[in-house]
């Protein structure tokens, strides 16, 4: 029988006197260096004549972010992907030393650049698309609204009360029901109308009863979809599709004009509101101290925002729609999923919650900072937690950083290097050189994180007198590092701690049996499938409450 031939390996025939018929030779005898395949470990990717690595990316890419990691973990924490004869070379990192050179000690060489601009024009001029001055100037004005007291006392109430008002109704109805719903579905809905609330001053109203298809919704979601397959797809290619207006660039388009009414419109209702009360103001001779608290109502009230653009005001509300849309959402439904499946850990929180509620039961009643009626229980008797209770509460803060670790909501970030460069790891860079950081495998390398790395495990996070352990940003990158590191991560602390604290107080979360949980490929860690789960009262739960 003749022998199957492998993959880079060709037929020749044997010299006279040999015997006849066909042998294999291996291929780098026969055939010039850019035709062979290559693999230099089992872990290793094939890298094949004309389309590079393409074929063990195409066959892999339904578990994309797990075939990477045990590609980088079998590499050394790198690996350079190339294309074959498209050109395309990149550079696959999960190495600290990389990261902490890249996003802190060289970061002026790795600008967002050009093609990060091009891909993600939806986003404009906005903080997460500017390089340079621009950028520098837009972080440092939004520096000064987040952290401004009355902004963050403002996230604080509006968490509270969506909470209570929405999520909690939502998930004693499922709960009564017995019905099975999608909690990923429910907390990214929760998290939009939030963030609208925060921005734009406007419920969008996403976790009403029914939970209503909302159109400006739809066009986010529809927008973050095409912009991951831009990512992948040649630009000509995309770039010809926008054109004809086709595929999912019809999609882009449809959405784009979707963002941009809505802002329109709720910009010109704000000018409209902020000239109404500046013409009473004058009258009455009186300040307004009410003045709504929300980003956009801020950002108009600067002096010198009455000569700013309407584009440019378009675009700062539609980076911070993005910056907190999804983050919030996906750490939640993974914090979720990892606490249904480990009680253990769901005992420790509940163990904690305890801690507060009779400490507040202890205080008769009132949270710090608040009075008993409006922040304990909400309008379904459900029980909530006000921001100054959830802040001391140190295990519920690791467990959220843990999911973090295990499951950070921007799964790789991208960087093209603008001069020549030499990464710690020992790799050289040329000028245009792209560098891929893959933040959701550094979470998973046990020569950064110990043999335990694929643990749920919160008590990583803690010192032995239980308080928080800092890790250096190269290392827990889900928040990136160095100059732009995040700017939202003490306000989603407070958010994603409210939401928790009075979802696990109130329910057990059970994923439905035989409900696949698996990330989905786009540049958000969304799930795949969603998050089916049962949700049952915490009274109703047998030998399974809280003490
Ligand atoms: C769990 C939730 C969140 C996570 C994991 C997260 C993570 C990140 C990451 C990885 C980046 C770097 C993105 C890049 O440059 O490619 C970033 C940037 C940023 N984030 Fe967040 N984020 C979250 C929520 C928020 C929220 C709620 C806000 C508030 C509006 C926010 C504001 C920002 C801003 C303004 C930047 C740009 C910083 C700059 O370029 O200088 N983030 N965030």
């Amino acid at each position: 029988m003749q022998q199957q031939l492998r993959w880079g390996e060709v037929r020749v025939r044997q010299p006279a006197g040999r015997g006849s018929g066909v042998a294999t030779a291996p291929a780098h005898l026969v055939l010039p260096h850019h035709l062979q395949s290559r693999k230099t470990s089992p872990s290793e990717p094939t890298e094949w004549p004309i389309v590079g690595h393409l074929l063990s990316l195409a066959a892999n890419i339904h578990n994309f972010h797990d075939w990477a990691t045990g590609v980088l973990a079998g590499s050394g924490y790198n690996f350079e992907a190339r294309l074959g004869l498209t050109g395309l070379r990149f550079f696959l990192t999960c190495d600290p030393s990389n990261v902490r050179h890249v996003f802190t000690a060289n970061f002026a060489n790795y600008p967002k650049g050009d093609k990060f601009t091009v891909i993600f024009d939806v986003l404009g001029g906005g903080i997460f698309n500017s390089d340079g001055e621009s950028w520098r100037r837009q972080r440092v004005k939004t520096q000064t609204l987040l952290a401004d007291p009355r902004f963050r006392a403002f996230t604080a109430r509006c968490c509270r009360d969506k909470v209570a008002r929405s999520l909690l109704p939502f998930l004693a109805h499922a709960a009564d029901t017995g019905r099975p719903c999608d909690l990923s579905d429910v907390v990214l809905r929760l998290s939009f109308d939030m963030t609208c609330t925060l921005v734009f001053g406007v419920d969008p109203g996403c976790l009403a009863t029914g939970l209503p298809v909302v159109p400006f919704m739809r066009a986010t979601d529809d927008a973050l979809e095409t912009l991951f397959l831009r990512y992948i797809t040649p630009m000509a290619l995309w770039k010809l599709m926008r054109r004809l207006n086709v595929g999912p660039e019809r999609k882009m388009a449809a959405a784009r004009r979707a963002i941009d009414s809505f802002v329109a419109e709720t910009v010109a209702r704000r000018r409209a509101d902020k000239a109404k009360d500046e013409g009473a103001a004058a009258t009455d001779g009186d300040d307004d101290d009410s003045a709504a608290a929300d980003l956009l109502s801020s950002f108009l009230s600067d002096e010198e925002s009455s000569s700013t653009s309407d584009e440019f005001i378009r675009d700062t509300m539609v980076n911070f729609l993005v910056a907190g849309r999804d983050g919030i959402a996906v750490t939640l439904s993974w914090f979720f999923y990892l606490v249904s499946a480990n009680p253990r850990v769901e005992q420790k929180l509940l163990g904690e919650l305890s801690l507060v509620v009779a400490a507040r039961n202890n205080n008769g009643g009132a949270a710090a900072g608040g009075s008993a009626a409006d922040t304990t229980t909400s309008g379904s008797g459900a029980v909530t937690f006000d921001a100054s209770e959830t802040h001391s509460m140190a295990y519920l803060h690791a467990a959220l950083c843990e999911s973090l670790r295990l499951y950070p909501p921007i799964p790789f970030e991208h960087k093209t290097a603008a001069a020549a460069d030499v990464l710690p790891s020992g790799k050289e860079l040329e000028a245009g050189d792209q560098v891929l950081f893959f933040t959701y495998s550094m979470g998973r390398m046990e020569g950064v994180w110990g043999k335990d790395c694929a643990e749920f495990r919160p008590e990583r996070w803690l010192t032995a007198e239980g308080r928080l352990r800092h890790e250096p940003p190269y290392r827990f990158f889900s928040f990136n590092a160095g100059p732009r590191t995040c700017l939202g991560k003490q306000m989603v602390f407070v958010q994603m701690k409210t939401v928790a604290a009075a979802v696990l107080w109130n329910f057990a979360v059970d994923v439905v049996t035989g409900h696949a949980v698996e990330p989905k490929l786009s540049i958000v860690l969304h799930m795949k499938n969603g998050l089916a789960v049962r949700v049952r009262r915490r009274d109703d739960v047998m030998g399974h409450g809280r003490s």
